[in-house]
């Protein structure tokens, strides 16, 4: 029997294209409980800073309404941290933030921020919800994390996803696979995603390791041409081809 991977879609950009409008339309609680009727094992949700997509009411209501674990994308601000604690997801990943990025750049420097993640990650773990860190692919920052006491890591998969050149990209898959080698070595659950595709996904979900995988611009990109749920089953199938 191939291993269970778990499929967590990222609701993030059905927000963008509601708050294009500034109304109601499309809502991304229904894409949420879509995406679950369709394999969804959880759900995705980055309240920014700036509220650019997912807005506050956005994050009650999935909290509310949405019958499988929640994984809160936050940066590591008394802030979020105050709305975590108020809602307490099930998950809620730490993120590193910059106000004009597009998007999330890169991982979460857990070792150069190390003092200043100690006190919001003690107080997650202390209101009982699972913390990840959103890292780059480095063994270091994986230890880092592990002396945080955050019991996940989420590997950033962007930089493999973007690199056009083959052995670019060749490069990038042998960071993520020795990062998902040495979470299991140290005791860190491993997650994986940023910027999945059909075409990347296969090669994420083969690494025996990594038992999570968030993934949501390409997949709302997709419902456009063929529908939200055909997007994630064929999402899930990619990744159940793939699984060891
Ligand atoms: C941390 C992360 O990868 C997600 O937040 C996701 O990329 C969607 O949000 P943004 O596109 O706003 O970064
Ligand atoms: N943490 C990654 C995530 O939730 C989804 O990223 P993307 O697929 O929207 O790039």
């Amino acid at each position: 029997m191939s291993r269970f991977l778990r499929l967590g879609v990222n609701i993030d950009h059905v927000a963008t294209v509601r708050n294009a409008r500034g109304g109601a339309h499309p809502d991304p609680v229904r894409a949420a409980l879509l995406a679950i009727q369709a394999g969804a094992d959880g759900i995705t949700a980055h309240l920014r800073e700036d509220r650019r997509h997912i807005i506050d009411r956005d994050i009650e209501r999935l909290m509310a309404e949405i019958d499988r674990p929640l994984n809160f994308e936050m940066a590591a601000t008394d802030e979020m941290l105050a709305i975590a604690l108020r809602h307490t997801p099930h998950a809620a990943c730490l993120v590193p933030e910059k106000r004009t990025e597009v998007t999330t750049e890169g991982g979460l420097n857990a070792v150069g921020a190390f003092d200043f993640l100690t006190r919001p990650i003690g107080a997650l773990n202390d209101a009982g919800i699972r913390v990840s860190l959103f890292i780059d692919p480095e063994p270091a920052q994986l230890d880092a994390a592990k002396a945080l006491g955050a019991p996940v890591v989420e590997l950033h998969t962007g930089a493999y996803c973007d690199a056009e050149d083959p052995t670019e990209r060749a490069r990038e898959l042998s960071r993520i696979v020795r990062a998902a080698a040495h979470a299991e070595e140290i005791g860190l659950e491993c997650h994986a995603g940023h910027g999945l595709t059909y075409e990347t996904v296969g090669s994420v979900a083969a690494i025996g390791t990594i038992v999570e995988l968030n993934i949501g611009h390409f997949l709302v990109g997709e419902a456009i041409f063929g529908g939200l749920a055909d997007a994630i089953r064929r999402m899930r199938a990619a990744m159940d081809a793939a699984c060891p």
